[in-house]
């Protein structure tokens, strides 16, 4: 049976609803901290251009760690395979900023969802260009993607991402020890402090992860951007590691890769069938949106849509 996937997305956000004000707004920063924790949206972007929506998919919020997803894809795109030197593909078992397994294991970051791992991708993303080109490269493509040129950097959040970032000024420090830094840290932090301040919408995020449903072709516009094996890889590594020390939990309860952001987004991807984009700023512990981990949840099992089906 086809799923009516319009009524899967309002069933979903109606169970989720009652979880509002649960979890715990990101306060590291001001910016983030004054979100309004009743927030909710959640957006469904298809093949076919079609979008279901409900709730607040038309505001901008600050992706954070989701943007780590598209460094992957453009520095993959840019380098190929030799990216994998710099950064592996485990899952860490630790929380979003852990610095311990890198004094173990030489400065190479576990995975490139984790921020030492995050980091050490943009590094190689700059690729000798200097920050500002690799910056407008990853706004060019989230814009290209989500086929609106507003989507813009938040001042205000990448000021300060810069001002509190002391502990990912430490693990850039101590990958370059460790000669796993291609770039002065503060041009490798500068790029991802910006990053994670890039603010989007459901609408517009939901858009710009079509690609990676779709063997890394742009079903919109045509585009194929990264090969087909590689937007493979993303969503495994996005499955295994897209939700820090809650992966396991996350993959058990939705089966579908996803990566989440202290904003309070989740891209989630349905291989072959469409991209998800849900937001609500309450985190659970490990920083994952907690309204959209519910609203997620019951989507994939109405839809049928988990990998695991
Ligand atoms: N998990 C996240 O979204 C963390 C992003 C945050 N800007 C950081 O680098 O710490």
């Amino acid at each position: 049976m086809i799923a009516d996937l319009a009524r899967c997305v309002a069933e979903a956000y109606e169970v989720a609803l009652p979880h509002r004000g649960k979890g715990k707004v990101a306060d590291y920063i001001p910016a983030l901290a004054t979100v309004d924790p009743n927030r909710f949206g959640f957006a469904l972007a298809l093949p076919d251009g079609t979008v279901h929506t409900a709730g607040d998919v038309d505001i901008p919020f600050s992706i954070q760690s989701v943007s780590k997803v598209f460094t992957l894809a453009l520095a993959l795109r840019r380098l190929g395979s030799s990216l994998w030197t710099s950064v592996g593909r485990e899952p860490s078992g630790s929380a979003f900023n852990s610095i311990v397994q890198l004094e173990s294991e030489n400065g190479i970051p576990r995975n490139p969802l984790i921020n030492a791992g995050a980091i050490a991708t943009t590094d190689r993303l700059i690729d000798g260009r200097g920050d500002e080109a690799t910056v407008a490269e990853i706004l060019d493509f989230l814009r290209a993607r989500a086929g609106d040129d507003s989507i813009a950097i938040d001042a205000e959040v990448a000021a300060s991402e810069s001002e509190t970032g002391a502990r990912n000024r430490s693990l850039g420090y101590f990958m370059k020890g460790f000669g796993n830094l291609h770039h002065p840290v503060e041009e490798a932090l500068g790029v991802y402090f910006r990053q994670c301040a890039i603010a989007m919408s459901c609408r517009q995020l939901a858009r710009a992860g079509l690609f990676l449903a779709m063997e890394g072709r742009d079903p919109i516009t045509g585009e194929q951007l990264i090969k087909p094996h590689r937007a493979r890889r993303i969503n495994a590594i996005m499955m295994l590691c897209g939700h820090y020390d809650n992966s396991g939990e996350f993959a058990f309860r939705v089966g579908l890769p996803g990566k989440s952001g202290v904003g309070g987004g989740i891209l989630c991807i349905a291989p072959g069938q469409g991209s998800i984009a849900v937001w609500s700023p309450g985190l659970t512990e490990a920083g994952t949106s907690l309204v959209g981990a519910v609203a997620l949840e019951h989507f994939a099992y109405a839809a049928g849509w988990s990998v695991f089906d």
